[in-house]
């Protein structure tokens, strides 16, 4: 479960302070999957590097299951940050490390045990099983982006963060995507906000959560 109470996060803007998120409370329940969507500088990757804990909001609360994040120290925030997932646009594969290792790399940090199985399970799921050996120059965005979520799923997070995670894939590429993503959170129970531009995306999602000028509107 994500809370978040008049949470307010500012940035300079030439010699003034601008509200960029702009007092926002919203509650989003344990497993829910929410569409995050707005007009471009609307706030929503910041919003997203909110709950990250990538930025820390200037007042307010940020509550991810049952702990208070807004007041974590930088050691807390980076044992924070190993623990959730989070997928981007332009993918962020380790361009060294194959496959199989870019899936398995942050959990067995963790100290998670990845059985073979299981990572040749979940790459089957995801359609990437014949290419664990392959580096990631070597697979199309839509590989890349389904190995940015096996990453994400292996590390069993409770919470997956993801920013625009089709952008750069077509339309056929992104909804297959978007299937795969939301039907692996449901399975493993992780509340799943993502942000994208595609109302045809946002419409597929529970709920949509709308982000203008800094606030929020259901
Ligand atoms: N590092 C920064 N310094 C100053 N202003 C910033 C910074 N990062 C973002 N902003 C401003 O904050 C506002 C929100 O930016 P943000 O990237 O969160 O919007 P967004 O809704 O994700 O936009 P887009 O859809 O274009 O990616 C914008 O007006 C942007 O110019």
């Amino acid at each position: 479960m994500i809370q978040l109470k008049n949470v307010v996060f500012s940035r300079a803007d030439g010699a003034v302070q601008r509200r960029i998120i702009n007092n926002v409370s919203v509650t989003i329940e344990g497993a829910q999957q929410v569409a995050l969507v707005g007009d471009s500088g609307s706030g929503k990757t910041t919003l997203l590097n909110l709950l990250a804990g990538l930025l820390m909001p200037d007042s307010g609360e940020i509550k991810v299951n049952g702990t208070v994040i807004s007041g974590f120290d930088d050691n807390q925030l980076a044992l924070y940050r190993r623990k959730i997932g989070v997928i981007f646009q332009h993918y962020q594969l380790l361009e060294a490390l194959n496959v199989a290792d870019n899936i398995t790399f942050q959990a067995r940090l963790n100290g998670l045990e990845v059985s073979q199985q299981t990572l040749s399970t979940l790459a089957q799921r995801l359609g990437i099983a014949h290419k664990l050996t392959a580096l990631p120059c070597e697979l199309s965005g839509g590989e890349q982006q389904r190995v940015g979520i096996a990453r994400a799923i292996i590390n069993q997070p409770k919470v997956i963060l993801a920013d625009e995670p089709t952008g750069n894939l077509d339309s056929e590429r992104s909804q297959e995507v978007l299937e795969l993503l939301q039907s692996l959170c449901k399975e493993h129970q992780i509340n799943l906000v993502m942000v994208t531009h595609s109302e045809k995306l946002a419409v597929q999602f529970e709920r949509q959560l709308r982000l203008k000028n800094g606030q929020l509107h259901d």
